[in-house]
Order: C-alpha cells, then sequence, then structure tokens
C-alpha cells in the first residue's frame, strides 16, 4: 500500500508445538495458515521466524526466549499443545517464561470460542508479554487457531504500539477513541479490522500529496506495461519500486474501511467541480463535411455580398418601372448562372428567371402572371412583345446586392454549434474549411468479473455488460467521438493496466462499475495510488448515482479527465447526462454547457427519497397546454435499465423532509431534458 512505509513492521514468530509435526509424520497446517493470516491481517505485519518444536517444556521455552530476546520479535503465536493431553505443556512454558500474563487476552479467545463450540473449555490458552514481545498461545487445531487468532486480531496493532512504546501511535489511538464509533475507532470483532491508523484506502490527503508528487514513475511505467499477475507477498516499500502492475493490494477485506472516507456533497457542487475542471480543447481546422456537431473557435465574416449581383425573386421581365403598364418588347433573356449580356433600354424588358441577375437599365421584375402575351416567333420558340398589366414600381421583386447578407457582416460566433443551418451558413460565405475546438476523445470501458459481451452464451453468475454499450452510444448521440475499452477484469493489475492504455489514446475517460464499498471496488485506489490522479469527490448526495466519481490526473503534460460512474445501469447513464455530457460540452467549446431544464407537471402523486432523486420520466405535449406532463417510467431502482427507456427527461425531485415526503399529482416540477421530445 502507499503509506505502508509510514509504520514500522510487527515482526511475528509462528511456533508450532507439536511431536508428530516435529518428527514429520503429521503435516503441520496451522502453522502455515497462521503465517497467511499474519500477512494478510496484520497490517505491516511481517512473519520474520518459525519453528516446530515437540511437546517439550524445555524446547518451548528456549525457542520463545530465544526469539523475545534474541530476535526481537514484536508478536509470537504459538500454536498446539495447549489441551488436557498429558504432553500439552505450552501454557506451562509460556508462563515460566512470560512477565506479566495477559489474561484478557486469553479470557477473550475463551470467550468467543465457547460460543462456537463447549469443548472450548478444555482449551488453557495462555497469554502474556516478556520484554517487548507479546505471547500469544492459539490451540493446535488449524480451525481452532485461526478463529482464536480472529478473536483476538483487534486489539494487537494496539497492543504492540503499547508493549514497544510507540507513543505517537498510542496517543492516536487513544484520541480516536474519544470519537463515537462509526467516525472514529472501530474494532469490528467479526472481522478483526480496525478501520484506524491502517491506511488501507488513500484519503483525499494522500491523493493531494499524491498530485503535487513527481510523476515521473508513472510516465516512465506508461511504455512499459508488462500486465504481470496479481502482486504477491508483503508490500513493502522495495517492492514499490520493481513492481511494473499496481501497487493495490485488494486482499485485505478486513481492513476496508466500514465508513467511506470521501466526504458527499451535493449535485451542484459536483457539477461545478466538474466544470471548474473541464477546459476547453485547443483549436484545429475542421473541413466544412466533418463539421457537424462542432463549436467555432472564431467568428465568422462574410467575405462577399449575397446576393453579389441584383437578383430577381420571380420568373418574370425584367423591366424599367418608368415604362409603366403596357407593351414591352423581349430583347432576350436571363438565367440563373449567367451574366445577361444586354441592357434594358426603354419601351424594352427581359425574359428573367428567379435568382438570375436582374440585367443593366432594369429596375423592376414584374411576374409572368402579371403579364400577356402579345406576339410569338419562331413556330412559339421565342416570346416577341408582352404587355404589362399593372404598372411595377421600382425595385419591385429584385433582391438587391447584400441584401441577405452583407458584405463583411459576421455570419456566425466563436462558440456557435455547428448544426445543419449554421453548415450552410459557412458554405454560402463561401468557407470551405473552419477553426473549431478540438472534441474530446473519450474513452469507455466497464470494470467486472461478472460481465460478458452480448453475444456470448450466458454463464453461471455472471451478466452481459449493458453499461458501455449505453454510454457509448449516448456519447455518439451527443457527436462525441468514442473509443471502447472493453472490459476490465476486477483486478488491480487488470485496472490499471486497461486506464494506462486509454489514457495514450483519451482525453476524458469515463468507467462504469467498482467505485463503491466493495472490497473489489477498487477504481479509487488504483487512481490514486498508481495513478496519482487527484479524487475530486466521490460521493454525491443523489439518486441514482451516489458513488460517482470524479479525478484529474496530469498524463505527459496532458490534463485527463476521470469519470468513474457507478456500474448500476442506470446510476452510469443518469450520471452520464449529468456531469460526462456537459464536461465535454464545455471541453469542445459550447458556450453554455448547463443541460436545459423545464417544468412540467407530473400525472401522478410520486413519494419522495431520502436523497435527491432524478425520476427518469417520459415527456408529452397535448394540444391543450403548453406545460408538458411528465409519466414516471415505473420502478426507479438503479438496476432496472427499463426505467430509462423512452425516458427524454429527469424530474429534479427534493430530498425527503419533515416538511415534504411527496409530489402530489398535477403539482409542476423542474424537469432536465435528456432526450429527443
Ligand atoms: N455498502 C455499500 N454498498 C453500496 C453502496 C454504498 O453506499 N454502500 N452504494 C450502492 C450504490 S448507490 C451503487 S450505485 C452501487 C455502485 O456500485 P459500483 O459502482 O461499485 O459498481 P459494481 O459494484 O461494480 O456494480 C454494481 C452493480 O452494477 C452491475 N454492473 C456493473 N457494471 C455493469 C455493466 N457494465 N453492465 C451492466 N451491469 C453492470 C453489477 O453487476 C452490480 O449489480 O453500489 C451500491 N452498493
Ligand atoms: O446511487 Mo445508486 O446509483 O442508488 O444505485
Ligand atoms: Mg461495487
Amino acid at each position: 500500500m502507499a503509506n505502508k512505509g509510514d509504520k514500522e513492521d510487527i515482526r511475528v514468530g509462528i511456533l508450532t508445538v507439536s511431536d508428530s509435526c516435529y518428527q514429520g509424520s503429521a503435516e503441520d497446517t496451522s502453522g502455515p495458515n497462521l503465517q497467511k493470516l499474519t500477512e494478510l491481517l496484520i497490517n505491516n505485519g511481517v512473519v520474520a521466524v518459525t519453528a516446530r518444536v515437540p511437546d517439550e517444556k524445555e524446547y518451548i521455552e528456549k525457542q520463545l526466549i530465544e526469539w523475545c530476546d534474541k530476535e526481537m520479535v514484536h508478536l509470537i503465536f504459538t500454536t498446539g499443545g495447549t489441551g488436557f493431553a498429558p504432553r500439552d505443556v505450552t501454557p506451562e512454558a509460556t508462563k515460566s517464561v512470560v512477565e506479566k500474563e495477559t489474561p484478557g487476552m486469553a479470557l477473550a479467545m475463551l470467550k468467543s470460542s465457547l460460543d462456537i463450540t463447549p469443548l472450548a473449555m478444555l482449551s488453557r490458552l495462555v497469554c502474556g508479554i516478556r520484554k517487548k514481545t507479546l505471547i500469544i498461545n492459539l490451540p493446535g487445531s488449524k480451525k481452532g487457531a485461526e478463529e482464536c487468532f480472529r478473536f483476538v486480531l483487534p486489539a494487537i496493532p494496539h497492543a504492540i504500539d503499547l508493549i514497544t512504546d510507540r507513543k505517537s501511535q498510542v496517543k492516536s489511538t487513544h484520541s480516536k477513541m474519544q470519537i463515537p464509533q462509526n467516525q472514529g475507532l472501530s474494532l469490528d470483532i467479526s472481522t478483526g479490522s480496525s478501520n484506524l491508523s491502517q491506511g488501507i484506502i488513500p484519503t483525499a490527503d494522500h491523493s493531494s500529496k499524491h498530485h503535487d508528487a513527481d510523476n515521473s514513475s508513472f510516465s516512465s511505467r506508461a511504455g512499459s506495461e508488462t500486465g504481470q499477475g496479481y502482486q504477491q507477498g508483503h508490500d513493502h516499500d522495495h517492492h514499490h519500486h520493481s513492481h511494473l502492475g499496481s501497487h493495490v493490494d485488494i486482499r485485505k477485506v478486513a481492513f476496508r474501511p466500514r465508513e467511506s472516507p470521501y466526504p458527499i456533497i451535493t449535485v451542484d457542487q459536483a457539477l461545478q467541480i466538474v466544470l471548474q475542471h473541464s477546459e476547453v480543447m485547443e483549436e484545429e481546422t475542421v473541413r466544412l463535411s466533418d463539421c457537424l456537431g462542432r463549436y467555432l473557435s472564431c467568428d465568422v465574416f462574410a467575405a462577399e455580398p449575397l446576393p453579389a449581383f441584383p437578383a430577381s425573386i420571380k420568373d418574370g421581365y425584367a423591366v424599367r418601372a418608368s415604362d409603366g403598364a403596357g407593351s414591352r418588347f423581349v430583347a432576350g433573356d436571363s438565367t440563373a448562372g449567367d451574366m445577361p449580356s444586354c441592357e434594358v433600354v426603354e419601351g424594352y424588358c427581359i425574359r428573367i428567371n428567379t435568382g438570375a441577375p436582374v440585367p443593366k437599365g432594369a429596375d423592376a421584375v414584374v411576374q409572368v402572371e402579371d403579364t400577356l402575351l402579345l406576339r410569338a416567333g419562331d413556330g412559339g420558340r421565342t416570346e416577341l412583345e408582352i404587355k404589362v398589366m399593372k404598372a411595377p414600381t421600382v425595385g419591385q421583386d429584385i433582391r438587391p446586392i447584400g441584401s441577405d447578407i452583407p458584405k463583411g457582416e459576421k455570419v456566425l460566433s466563436k462558440g456557435q454549434r455547428l448544426g445543419p443551418s449554421e453548415i450552410g451558413i459557412l458554405a454560402t460565405v463561401g468557407v470551405a474549411e473552419v477553426k473549431c475546438f478540438r472534441q474530446p476523445v473519450v474513452g469507455v470501458m466497464s470494470t467486472g468479473n461478472e460481465l460478458l459481451e452480448p453475444g456470448e452464451p450466458l454463464q453461471d453468475g455472471k451478466i452481459y455488460d449493458s453499461n458501455r454499450s449505453t454510454l457509448l452510444s449516448q456519447l455518439q448521440e451527443h457527436h462525441y467521438a468514442c473509443l471502447d475499452f472493453g472490459i476490465a477484469k476486477d483486478s488491480p493489475d487488470a485496472v490499471l493496466e486497461l486506464l494506462k492504455t486509454s489514457l495514450k489514446e483519451a482525453d476524458v475517460i469515463v468507467t462504469s462499475g467498482g467505485v463503491s464499498m466493495g472490497e473489489r471496488d477498487l477504481l479509487k485506489q488504483v487512481l490514486e495510488t498508481d495513478l496519482k490522479a487527484k479524487l475530486h469527490f466521490a460521493r454525491v448526495f443523489m439518486k441514482p448515482g451516489k458513488p460517482t466519481t470524479f479525478a484529474t490526473l496530469d498524463y505527459n503534460g496532458r490534463k485527463k479527465l476521470f469519470f468513474g460512474l457507478p456500474g448500476n445501469p442506470v446510476s452510469a447513464i443518469v450520471t452520464c447526462n449529468l456531469y460526462v455530457i456537459p464536461a465535454l460540452d464545455k471541453m469542445a467549446g459550447k458556450a453554455n454547457p448547463l443541460r436545459t431544464i423545464i417544468k412540467a407537471r407530473v400525472d401522478a402523486t410520486i413519494k419522495l427519497d431520502p436523497r435527491p432523486e432524478y425520476h427518469r420520466v417520459v415527456l408529452t405535449w397535448s394540444p391543450d397546454s403548453p406545460i408538458p406532463v411528465a409519466s414516471s417510467t415505473g420502478n426507479q431502482i438503479s438496476s432496472r435499465l427499463l426505467s430509462m427507456c423512452s425516458a427524454n427527461g429527469l424530474l429534479m425531485l427534493p430530498p425527503k423532509s419533515e416538511v415534504i415526503s411527496e409530489i402530489k399529482m398535477d403539482t409542476l416540477v423542474d424537469v432536465m431534458i435528456i432526450g429527443r421530445l
């Protein structure tokens, strides 16, 4: 663990007392098991010495004295020789070497063992202190020894601190004992864990230390991933430097915190933090065909007026208004795409089509419907003379130069989203490439041993990975480039390896699963311990989505954003809507990245949850009301993805309180728009 080096090791000796094990006629199962338990469950526990002795008082005493006085071990477990048999003398040997007995520990083991079997009364365990060593007798059977080991485990770190006179540790334990149970020290007899001073899960404080630290170890590691197996052995500091996989050790399940060390914050606070860290990306030049959904990084001006020539609005005749109503000779024609070569003079007109340039001399267009044909030529192939039925006015049905877009006008602004019309405007002003903010590349991955790819045969205990498909398509719906990084197994090495791969390619990483309180919920530890990421928050007061986690880290000089979304399918998609989309929008250059919130009328009474709830609804409009109706999608449990089906809104419900416990039917409530209306 990251902070293992902060504490001194507890040196442990394990002494198997048994004639048959000593002679080799029976296998010693209890001794090796105690060794494993010591390394697994005693934080900083190191098995320094082990030995097997026969059931002989002198042998036992000699070994105990040597370990206490020469090997300077802090703690000795004996196993065996504690019963009623004639050769059972371990308690007597122990009594003769200790200076003080510690009957409380013996009593704790006896009391708890009696709850398991009345035969425990036949055990004669002795515990005591010789100089700076605590000696604990355990029964000979593997099961009995393990049970008794676990019964005394909660008191061991503090006992060793006292015996070895580690004053600061003792003081800190005592002060924490003043804090109510679930806030400070909690000794849990069932698991033997103490959440005090174990430092198993790095806290926010650790994270900032890591962030400030030189992270060159990360850069150098990035190129040499071995994906080596699960880390073995005791994680001393020297181990850290040679190990290429994760430094997170999740084996000591008993030491996971029983309360989340992360403060819980509000949705508004969380969003503010996310947006603070979402910096607008650099600009790049994008072809017109690729710029749908992008945000402009500069204003766009019209280089030329539109139209660039006076253009006809109608199919008809270009005339001189001063000629009034009456007959005109048709001198020629003007069709779109060609500049007319002739000029309109008094008494003449030119046949013209919509959009075609109005020829010189003409100052009005008369639509064909307002004329009569007086004379045709060439068997109807030409018009020779027409009659204008109504006197035209100057400028009639002509679009003057620059009337749609004057020359030099700003047609689009920085931060504006390029939708179909905006892309049309770019084309209109003759732009083939445009400067936009680069879009963040988003890497998406799932975590979990239980996950299968859809299409694979279903296996016992497994489920199909739905989060990845949901998240990838949601990001695509918002026009973001996504990379699919697949599924990471629930091991620190696997998670670290996939994160490192994704960091090379993605600006933003979105994972789902592994962020809550389970021993396999290891993302936060890998982020902080291995990647030196700064965790900004890891709990939000909301439903669904409570364990939503947000971190940033520096990777080769680039800031990367990390969203650890909760694994429950609805939690993942709701929190993607609430945090990931606004972050990406801001990075992509959107001027206002906040989601749209409107009012809707609920069509049924809704019970409130203790957490502010984002209740999935379908919004519909009826012709007789401008206010939409919000209909719940049913059971809102966060595993039920069907509650997202067809939902286009999230009702933003307040938490249940003494003042309010439900929202009555027909009440107007805020709704965040998340889908097509
Ligand atoms: N002791 C506590 N337990 C839990 C708490 C808590 O505060 N204390 N919070 C609960 C809440 S709220 C949520 S939400 C979940 C979040 O869990 P994780 O983010 O750790 O996710 P997992 O444990 O990995 O999985 C939870 C759930 O989701 C399923 N899952 C995971 N990934 C996928 C996927 N890609 N596709 C479909 N389904 C997925 C997984 O199988 C689990 O059923 O924690 C609560 N527990
Ligand atoms: O917050 Mo969890 O997301 O309720 O299920
Ligand atoms: Mg979990």
